[in-house]
């Protein structure tokens, strides 16, 4: 469990982050949406230790990041798995040395044993005959997965997931989305993935908080957003010409 109270983030006098408040739970897919530019990517970074909150605190199970000494903060980082953008795989490594990286960096295990958990989640992510392939050579969402398998390798409590369908068809985003929604109930992990993706929405969206403009403005799940005559909710939900039909036909259904 990740809980939130009352963040704010400025940059300079700009506040983008406005006391944002919530709880993201253990062994559910926990996404945050909004609008470009209304703080997601602020507040994962701020999730992450990578910034830091003018106020407000983080708490990580019981303990506030802002309390954490230095062991427990290497600690923490070594509980989260990390899918970001595009992927962010490194080039001249092959699939099987990306992902023994987490474990080259946080354990000393023997690589033998780092072998043998490397091809256990290389096969939960359904990729295998892949290890000695360059990340050039597999398709991206291929890519996607072995970044799947690289945040989990050194099974993480926390999952934290920037736009991870981004660039993909429809069809690998959803295989994508229905994997780390997999995953994070198998490993009961916290998972927060950050999205514009109405179709993740809906695939995956157990919790869902939409911010716009460095405000929270509704929280729910993925039955309830549809549902809410949330004015936030519905301007950024029907945005998209194709869920306006959908609520139409909802509507007239009854
Ligand atoms: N390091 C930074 N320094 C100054 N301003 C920043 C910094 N990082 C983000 N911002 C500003 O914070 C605001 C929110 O940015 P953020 O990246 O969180 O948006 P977002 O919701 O993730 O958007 P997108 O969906 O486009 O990724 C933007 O106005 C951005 O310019």
């Amino acid at each position: 469990m990740i809980k939130v109270e009352n963040v704010h983030k400025s940059f300079g006098e700009e506040e983008i982050l406005k006391g944002i408040s919530t709880e993201f739970d253990r062994g559910k897919t926990n996404l945050i949406i909004g609008q470009s530019g209304s703080g997601k990517t602020v507040l994962l970074k701020c999730l992450l230790g990578l910034f830091k909150p003018e106020k407000g605190r983080i708490y990580y199970e019981d303990k506030a990041i802002q309390d954490m000494d230095d062991e427990e903060q290497r600690q923490l980082r070594e509980e989260s798995g990390m899918l970001f953008q595009g992927g962010a795989l490194f080039d001249s490594m092959n699939i099987e040395e990306n992902v023994m990286f987490p474990l080259r960096m946080f354990t000393k295990q023997k690589k033998s044993d780092m072998l043998a958990r490397v091809n256990e989640v290389l096969k939960r992510v359904n990729l295998e005959n892949v290890n000695k392939k360059f990340p050039a050579e597999i398709s991206g969402g291929m890519q996607k997965r072995v970044s799947i398998a690289r945040a989990i390798v050194n099974k993480p409590k926390f999952l934290f997931c920037d736009e991870p369908n981004s660039g993909l068809d429809p069809k690998t985003a959803t295989l994508i989305d229905t994997l780390i929604q997999e995953i994070t109930h198998e490993y009961n992990i916290t998972t927060l993935v950050v999205t514009h993706d109405m179709n993740s929405v809906m695939e995956i969206g157990e919790k869902v908080v939409l911010l716009k403009d460095g405000k929270l403005v509704w929280e729910g799940n993925n039955q309830q957003i549809f549902k809410t005559d949330n004015e936030d909710v519905t301007n950024f939900v029907y945005s998209s010409d194709l869920f306006k039909k959908i609520r139409d036909v909802q509507l007239k259904e009854g």
